[in-house]
């Protein structure tokens, strides 16, 4: 397959070097990272450590390729969307974080939609240089432009958009699969980003402490209230569940900082308006509140606007 990684960050590069195995991997990002992978490679450290030489451009317009995995911010996939558009792309599948990627995909793009979560962790170390800080998995499902998951029962289970997407990540053997209920899974990764990101962002403390002392009680209510408005929107999901299912993501990473907490400090942009902002936005659209997800928010956008980066 010819794949096109639509933005070769962190996870982007990760992803395009484990998949630069098995097919025809085009990078697209920024300098000084998309030069000096054309100059030296692409180094992978960290749980495997491995070079790759995937081809790789600055200009994500014009591109032919049967695939493109969207892997820029969530506030950049309208953008990402419009380069792609200029293209011939076959399907396109996102692994971002947050809500809402998928539908601004679908509305910039004649292509099938592919929808996806992942639990790899990467950080971009330097240019040319990917830390695999984590194995993790892939999920993929075919996302309707009604917003609704395909639950037609497949004839034949190797020929849609998401088996083959899972397919072709399972031929560079990255653990992969076609899950036909991916906006359970997408909800359930927005309630544990929600109750873990902004905390730790705004209270400046690794992922183990979110759960204990003072910020506990409205982790656990920013949790409950995604699960309430995933059930406004139609996805059963349990807020005892996403709440214990949080809790459990904050041990297994006490000792990070969450992507959140690393934006703010680095005084970058952050991907509040897909998290909690969504879940506020969303919950009014339903008319009810999401109290504790729509103070996040401001608060976060607050710093954002007084830091200038919105
Ligand atoms: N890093 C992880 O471990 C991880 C894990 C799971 C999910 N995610 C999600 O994946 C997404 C990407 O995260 P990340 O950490 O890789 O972010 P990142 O900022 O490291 O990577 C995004 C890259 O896209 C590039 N980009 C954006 N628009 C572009 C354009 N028009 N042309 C060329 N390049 C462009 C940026 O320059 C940046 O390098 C986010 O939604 C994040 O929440 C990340
Ligand atoms: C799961 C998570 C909260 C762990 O740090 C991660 O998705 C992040 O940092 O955004």
């Amino acid at each position: 397959m010819r794949i096109v990684i639509f933005g070769a960050g962190s996870l982007g590069s990760l992803l395009g070097a484990l998949l630069d195995s098995a097919h025809d991997v085009v990078l697209v990002g920024r300098d000084p990272h998309v030069s000096t992978t054309r100059e030296r490679g692409l180094r992978v450290t960290g749980v495997d450590s491995f070079e790759a030489s995937p081809a790789s451009t600055t200009d994500g317009t014009g591109l032919d390729a049967d695939l493109a995995v969207v892997t820029v911010k969530s506030y950049d996939t309208a953008a990402a969307a419009r380069d792609l558009a200029t293209g011939d792309v076959g399907a396109v599948v996102s692994l971002q974080n947050g809500l809402g990627n998928e539908e601004t995909l679908a509305a910039g793009l004649e292509c099938p939609i592919v929808a996806g979560t992942t639990t790899h962790g990467a950080m971009l170390s330097e240019p040319g240089v990917v830390e695999w800080t984590g194995r993790g998995a892939v999920a993929v499902g075919n996302w309707r432009v009604d917003g609704a998951s395909d639950h037609t029962p497949q004839v034949d289970a190797t020929d849609d958009p998401a088996s083959r997407v899972a397919a072709a990540f399972r031929a560079a053997s990255i653990d992969a699969e076609s899950d036909p209920d991916i906006r359970h899974r997408l909800w359930a990764k927005l309630a544990v980003n929600a109750a873990i990101n902004p905390i730790t962002a705004l209270a400046r403390i690794r992922n183990g402490r979110v759960f204990e002392g003072p910020t506990a009680a409205y982790a656990e209510r920013a949790a409950a209230e995604v699960a309430r408005v995933a059930r406004a929107d139609g996805v059963g999901l349990d807020a005892d569940a996403v709440a214990a299912e949080a809790r459990a993501v904050a041990r297994r990473t006490a000792d990070n900082r969450s992507s959140m907490l690393q934006d703010l400090a680095a005084g970058r942009r952050t991907e509040i308006d897909a998290i909690s902002g969504v879940v506020a936005e969303r919950a009014d659209e339903h008319g009810f509140e999401a109290p504790v997800n729509g103070l996040l928010a401001a608060l976060v956008r607050g710093w954002e606007a007084g830091a200038g980066v919105r």
